[in-house]
């Protein structure tokens, strides 16, 4: 059985790494690392990575083309099963290809400032978690490490990778978001934006790469208590911003500080939100995942 050191370490996200196994597969591997007020907290979530690969899971099955291979694979080393995917090496599209089906964060931003959001028009009169019927496309380009994203039109995208390709991925990212936001619903869950990234195969093909719908990748709100108008609590990540922004933390999100250790009930509180959210979700209990 293969370590993590067998493998080269070929990219890094915020809680997030990628090795090479071949020629032709990856490693994916997810950490128990959170992000939160654009900081990498210092305490981890126990569990977070693997619920967070057991719902990239849930969805490759259902939306096909995607990179995945295998899970449980005598490839992915021991100390990464159940939080590791292997994934076939494609040519990645330098586009972060975002669906908005609710108005709010950047494209909340953007609307209030110029009534459109990447060059898309919006109705007058939304307000703050405003439902986008139907859900609008909102590129951005990768940003370096710590810093946001910056959105684009569609037309800087065909500028850059061509009309057709441009076109495939928008409609490939509307497509894949609607089906995943209509069935989150009949769970109670609000998919309220997701974040992709796509890879072309030998073949030529757009194949799903990345993370699919995890809670890092997509807001997720609970159905119950949608009220436009008022920002949503997210159903993950809400508990830890609650804290880090009270006076128990001690402090101050505007100052350049790190944010302190989070103290054990708000860690255990929030490795329950996962786990609800996988089970949900999906309708599966999390200790079936990879027992
Ligand atoms: C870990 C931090 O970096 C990333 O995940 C972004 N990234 C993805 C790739 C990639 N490259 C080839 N084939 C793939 N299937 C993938 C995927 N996923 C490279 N960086």
């Amino acid at each position: 059985m293969p370590t993590l050191a067998d493998y080269q370490h070929v990219a890094r996200g915020k809680v997030r790494d990628l090795y090479e196994v071949d020629d032709e597969l990856l490693l994916f591997v997810a950490s128990d690392r959170i992000s939160a007020y654009d900081h990498i907290l210092s305490t981890e979530i126990p569990d977070k990575g693997r619920v967070l690969t057991a719902m990239s899971v849930f969805w490759f099955e259902r939306l096909t083309p995607n990179h995945l291979v295998a899970y449980d694979d005598p490839r992915i080393p021991a100390e990464v099963r159940g939080r590791a995917l292997l994934v076939r090496k494609l040519q990645m599209v330098d586009v972060e290809c975002v669906a908005r089906g609710y108005l709010t964060g950047s494209g909340m931003a953007d609307y209030q400032a110029t009534g459109s959001v990447c060059g898309v028009e919006l109705p007058a009169g939304l307000v703050e978690a405003s439902e986008l019927n139907p859900p609008i496309f909102t590129p951005a380009s990768k940003a370096e490490l710590g810093s946001h994203d910056e959105n684009v039109s569609f037309d800087v995208i065909a500028a850059k990778h061509g009309e057709e390709l441009a076109s495939k991925l928008r409609d490939r990212t509307i497509e894949l978001y609607s089906e995943a936001r209509a069935y989150a619903l009949t769970r109670g869950l609000i998919l309220a934006d997701t974040k992709f990234e796509f890879g072309l195969d030998a073949a030529g093909e757009l194949v799903l790469a990345d993370e699919a719908f995890t809670p890092d990748s997509s807001r997720y709100w609970p159905a119950e208590g949608y009220e436009p108008g008022r920002v949503q609590p997210a159903f993950d990540k809400q508990y830890v911003r609650d804290w880090l922004t009270s006076d128990a933390s001690g402090w101050d999100r505007k100052s350049d500080t790190p944010p302190p250790p989070l103290p054990a009930d708000v860690v255990e509180a929030t490795r329950k939100r996962y786990v609800e959210a996988y089970e949900r979700l999906t309708g599966r209990s999390f200790a079936d995942w990879l027992a």
